[in-house]
């Protein structure tokens, strides 16, 4: 499958005030965290007023750590999220299962690149590529991984707008999702940090994308 142009996630929305600015600045997605051991941790009625505020347009993908499926299931219903992006390790029968309510969004990182089946075309599943510690911060080495990143796959992994093009030429991602690179302080974006990645994505993507 070829990709139009590259999607932009703005992850750890915990306010509306955010998520109304990472819609105006173009973001297709926002992320809401639910993993209970995040800094920007939200609940399922906070991340509902939000989910409902953004629009039909803006994807909200609601993100688990350390949570079971049914877990997830609960909190995807109630936060009226549109997606699901599991940092934990499921076994094959779980994720079908999870798959079959919602589309997921599936975190490997670079250890697991060239150990497991790539999804197929059209499967409700999509691997998004993560530095070891989610919400660090902290970049991969995009030139070394080259080789074995899955064509579709998201990357995310302490992108930032000073860094995102150098990213996107290595590895052609299918989507880009950030955090902490964006923030004054956990769980609280600079709009103009959110304005700046999105513009920087849509540059490396070249005018036609646009
Ligand atoms: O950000 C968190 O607190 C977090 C906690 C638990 C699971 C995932 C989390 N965030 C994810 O981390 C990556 C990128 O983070 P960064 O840009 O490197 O800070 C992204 O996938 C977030 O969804």
């Amino acid at each position: 499958m070829s990709f139009a142009r590259t999607r932009v996630k703005i992850c750890g929305t915990t306010n509306l005030s955010d998520a109304l600015s990472a819609a105006e600045a173009g973001a297709d997605a926002i992320g809401l965290i639910f993993a209970p051991v995040s800094k920007r941790r939200i609940d399922a009625a906070a991340a509902r007023q939000i989910s409902l505020a953004v629009g039909p347009s803006v994807g909200r993908v609601g993100v688990f750590l350390d949570q079971s499926p049914e877990d997830v299931l609960r909190l995807a219903d109630a936060a009226r999220l549109s997606a699901v992006q599991i940092h934990d390790r499921y076994s094959e029968a779980e994720w079908a299962e999870l798959a079959s309510f919602h589309p997921v969004v599936r975190v490997v990182g670079p250890a697991d690149l060239g150990q497991m089946d790539v999804p197929a075309p059209g499967s409700s599943i999509t691997l998004m590529l993560d530095a070891p510690q989610p919400g660090s911060g902290q970049p991969l080495d995009w030139p070394a991984l080259t080789p074995a990143f899955p064509v579709g796959a998201w990357l995310a992994g302490g992108l930032g707008p000073s860094n995102v093009a150098q990213a996107i030429s290595a590895l052609r991602p299918a989507g880009v999702d950030a955090v902490s690179a964006l923030e004054v302080r956990p769980g609280h974006k600079d709009p103009a940090l959110v304005r700046a990645f999105v513009e920087a994505v849509r540059r490396a993507d070249g005018p036609s994308q646009r």
